[in-house]
């Protein structure tokens, strides 16, 4: 049976007297893509926070893989591997460096070998060329750097991947790499909710896709069943729900 990755139930969330989120109800299963558009200061990057613990909820339930994130804040992170939108490493290390320093902070223990066996695997598997691992972070482009977060997540093995607007600012071959190693991630059972305004990168790897208007989700659309992905529709909509914001 597939299991449920994310979970908020009537969810609220206030900053003072402003009330972001409002009665949201969001399900991500294990293994799925899901993609949230909103409008700007919809509230997109706090549902990330909610999930992280970061964003206190007034009301309502957040759960990571089960766990209840306002009991256990630190359990429910533990599943989850968070990139911003501008991956901030050590910029005078270099990939493996900064694997292995992360890595060791976490509190991964084990022989030498066997932690660069790991982190070689990981850069392996998100497709960081081979030549750039024993490279300084501080001359990675923002694609090669979302690599080693990302990377940094499969050597934890963690089950969750939030993602704050990856792919602005990167150009359409990074776009179109970045895309395949989601697809990847997914093939390998990795959950992946993340927040965007890239219609036709949702379109194209998403299995669902969710609008978040006045604190809720307006509108969720599956790529599955008869509702295909039809990228100028969606673009209609979206376009209409932050007219309408
Ligand atoms: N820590 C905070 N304290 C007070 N207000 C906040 C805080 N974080 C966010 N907000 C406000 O909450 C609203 C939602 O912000 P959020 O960053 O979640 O929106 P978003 O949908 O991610 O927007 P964008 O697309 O512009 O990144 C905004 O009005 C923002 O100013």
């Amino acid at each position: 049976m597939q299991r449920i990755a994310l979970e908020t139930t009537d969810l609220a969330v206030r900053y003072g007297a402003s009330t972001i989120l409002n009665g949201l109800n969001l399900r991500v299963m294990q293994g799925e893509i899901y993609a949230l558009l909103g409008g700007n200061g919809a509230g997109k990057s706090t549902t990330l926070n909610a999930f992280l613990g970061f964003a206190r909820a007034e009301q309502g339930l957040v759960r990571v893989c089960g766990i209840d994130v306002g009991d256990d804040p630190l359990g429910a992170r533990a599943s989850l591997a968070y990139v911003p939108e501008n991956v901030s490493l050590y910029e005078h290390l270099s990939a493996r460096e900064n694997l292995e320093y992360l890595l060791n902070m976490g509190g991964r223990t084990g022989t030498a070998t066997t932690i660069n066996t790991l982190i070689e695997a990981a850069l392996n598997d998100v497709g960081l060329a081979r030549e750039a691992w024993d490279r300084r972070l501080g001359a990675y482009s923002k694609g090669m750097r979302q690599k080693v977060a990302i990377a940094l997540a499969v050597a934890r093995a963690v089950p969750v991947l939030l993602l704050d607007e990856p792919t602005s600012g990167l150009d359409p071959h990074a776009t179109s790499e970045f895309n395949a190693l989601l697809l990847k991630l997914r093939a390998q059972g990795v959950t992946v909710f993340m927040v965007t305004h890239d219609l036709v990168g949702a379109a194209e790897v998403a299995d669902r896709i969710g609008f978040l208007d006045h604190g809720r989700i307006a509108h969720e659309i599956s790529a599955h069943g008869p509702q295909r992905f039809d990228v100028q529709h969606l673009f209609q909509r979206y376009a209409d729900a932050r007219r309408a914001a």
